[in-house]
């Protein structure tokens, strides 16, 4: 599959949630979509699974628009919103059952149900009502119905939230492993997933694209732009109204036996900063901070 994301942008009566985005995959592909709250993450995923219209340009799957291939994509895609509604009062089976029937999957609609369920590892809970599920049993059952049919084209909004640290692992690996003949959009605000599973990042603010490319290249962008320091005594408060004043960002704050040591990102490192190697969370800050 091809997705080609051409002039594409979105206006909410005077928000200007997407602006001018041009953007192609193929598959395979594992894509980490990261950006801060009302970035346009969540516009920009409603459009490329037909939800919503764009004002401007256009999204092209395997060289036709988007507007005309909305049988074509509904048949290959697998999509879990942020806010996915469940139904509380049907049992997992039977919500599978019912998102199958949608998806217009007949032959062997139960061996599909049992995969998903093997999947997500939510055979145990197959016959309870979704009302009696813990927030991450529910967003392991949104999962598996993104799941169904072997979708081409997955894309899902915050998948792991609500997950605890070995469920996401798992599904971190799913999606990998899910990957190697799909195309997979994740957006998330957790750089770890990204860091862990994505082999393109797209970071995205106020509506602009600010960096599309693998996360090792985001990551040497930071280089010489990241250091640790330690502050000792009085002068904490002199070092924190530096940062208010914009020199730098602090990602990590430590106490130590002598003082308080910072990890910061800069646009222009203080000299007397030791320099550390960037993490892709540090790399990401400091795409925003170019930004300002
Ligand atoms: N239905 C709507 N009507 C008006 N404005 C909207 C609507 N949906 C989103 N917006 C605005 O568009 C911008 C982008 O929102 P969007 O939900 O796409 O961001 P996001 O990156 O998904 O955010 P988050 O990480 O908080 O989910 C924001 O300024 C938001 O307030």
């Amino acid at each position: 599959m091809e997705i080609k994301i051409q002039n594409l942008s979105k206006k909410y009566k005077n928000v200007k949630a997407l602006n001018n985005i041009n953007l192609a995959f193929n598959t395979p592909a594992m894509i980490g979509l990261v950006g801060p709250n009302g970035a346009g993450k969540s516009t920009l995923m409603k459009i490329l699974v037909g939800q919503l219209k764009a004002t401007e340009g256009e999204v092209l799957i395997d060289g036709v628009s988007l507007n005309k291939r909305e049988k074509y994509l509904k048949e290959r895609l697998g999509y879990l919103p942020q806010d996915f509604g469940l139904y509380e009062e049907l049992r997992v089976e039977e919500y599978l059952d019912y998102m199958a029937s949608l998806k217009r999957i007949k032959e062997n609609k139960k061996d599909e149900i049992k995969r998903v369920l093997v999947m997500t590892n939510l055979e145990e809970k197959r016959k309870l009502k979704i009302k009696t599920l813990s927030g991450g049993q529910k967003q392991r059952v949104g999962i598996a119905q993104a799941m169904l049919n072997n979708p081409e084209l997955i894309i899902v909004d915050e998948p792991t939230v609500g997950l605890d640290p070995e469920e996401r692992i798992k599904f971190r690996n799913l999606f990998s492993e899910d990957s190697i003949d799909k195309i997979v959009i994740l957006s998330t605000h957790i750089i770890e997933d990204v860091e862990s599973i994505c082999n393109l990042i797209i970071v995205i603010n106020k509506g602009k694209i600010l960096f599309v490319g693998e996360p090792s290249e985001l990551v040497r962008k930071a280089i010489d732009h990241v250091g640790v320091v330690e502050i000792i005594g009085a002068d904490k408060e002199k070092f924190l109204e530096r940062e208010v004043k914009g020199e730098f960002k602090i990602t990590s704050t430590v106490i130590t036996p002598t003082g308080t040591k910072y990890r910061v990102v800069s646009k222009s490192l203080p000299l007397s900063f030791e320099k550390v190697v960037p993490s892709l969370e540090d790399a990401y800050i400091y795409c925003m901070l170019e930004e300002e």
